[in-house]
């Protein structure tokens, strides 16, 4: 008989999809913790984000991805690529689709892609079946099923949190055998400095339409407790917009905008760190950032 120590399972497992079908809400669910920004924006998410379920005998180490879709911009084509190397790299692969959405040739482009990932177990995932009734919940597992032949298909509502257990054990029995990769209690090992920076652009997100929210990137230049305020932590950050037209609208009437988004913001950020925080935040113009190399390497979107 082996031990219970050795039946430690511990892994990696990340959910792929179209935009905005609900990866990472579904993440922050499992994880229990706010560690990846949600909106309702597509492409929201652009960095690989970790957050780590703990469950008695396993740890599930969750990475985030940005939605795959067909290349349009530089910046896009290297989230395809960050994607697609993180697909080889996992030991599970949730595959979502939304309960309310028709299949359609987004989700066909991804399954493909999947099907030639041969060595790593797909499992899909039916997300947002809160927005469905029984019925189309149904007929969705069955065109989910027609894709491709997955390890399961789990109907689950990160909303409603309906499922979320079953999916978590689906994952885990897919990880090796393993000792834990963190230690217990932790959630995410994600830098502090690129959750706040992702806090700060969901709060400046909030509101903007068409083109703008893609265009606007955060960095977090400085952030350190004040030298004898233990209590209050100083964070110094840069929003990045490509054209003067949309620095005004960010800015907003009179400073309007910028005041109300750096308020929430603020809010969010002494929420996730539990301190006093002081933000100042300036907002710069890096023409077409998303097409220029270096500016992107510069806003830590690498190769
Ligand atoms: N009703 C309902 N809404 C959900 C659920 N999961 C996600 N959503 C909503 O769907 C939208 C997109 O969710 P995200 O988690 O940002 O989607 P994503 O797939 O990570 O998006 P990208 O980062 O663009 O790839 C948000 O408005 C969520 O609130 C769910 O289970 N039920």
């Amino acid at each position: 008989m082996s031990s219970p120590a050795t039946e430690f399972r511990a892994g990696f497992a990340c959910f792929v999809g179209r935009p905005n079908v609900g990866k990472s809400t579904l993440m922050n669910a499992l994880v229990g913790a706010k560690v990846a920004i949600t909106s309702s924006k597509p492409q929201t998410t652009r960095r690989a984000i970790r957050g780590v379920v703990h469950r008695p005998g396993a740890q599930l180490v969750v990475v985030d991805t940005p939605g795959l879709h067909r290349p349009r911009t530089l910046l896009g084509e290297r989230l395809d690529s960050l994607v697609l190397s993180t697909l080889t790299e996992v030991d599970v692969i949730g595959f979502c689709v939304p309960a309310d959405e028709a299949i359609g040739r987004g989700d066909r482009f991804i399954a493909d892609k999947l099907a030639a990932v041969k060595k790593t177990p797909v499992v899909a995932v039916v997300t947002k079946c809160d927005l469905a009734d029984r019925e189309a919940v149904a007929r969705q597992l069955l065109a989910v099923s027609e894709l491709a032949d997955f390890a399961e298909i789990i109907p689950v509502s990160a909303e409603t949190g309906e499922r979320l257990d079953v999916l978590a054990d689906q994952l885990v029995a897919r990880l090796p055998l393993s000792p834990p990769l963190y230690p217990d209690g932790e959630l995410t090992d994600e830098p502090e400095q690129l959750l706040v920076a992702e806090l700060i652009r969901e709060a400046a997100l909030e509101g903007v339409r068409d083109e703008l929210p893609h265009s606007i990137a955060v960095v977090v230049e400085e952030m350190g407790p004040r030298p004898g305020r233990e209590d209050l932590l100083d964070v110094y950050a840069h929003m990045f917009v490509e054209r003067p037209s949309q620095k005004a609208i960010v800015i907003g009437p009179k400073g309007a905008r910028l005041k109300d988004v750096g308020t929430r913001a603020r809010q969010q950020i002494e929420a996730l760190l539990g301190t006093r925080v002081y933000l100042d935040l300036r907002i710069k113009v890096a023409k077409d950032w998303q097409r220029d190399p270096k500016q992107l390497r510069r806003l830590g979107f690498y190769d």
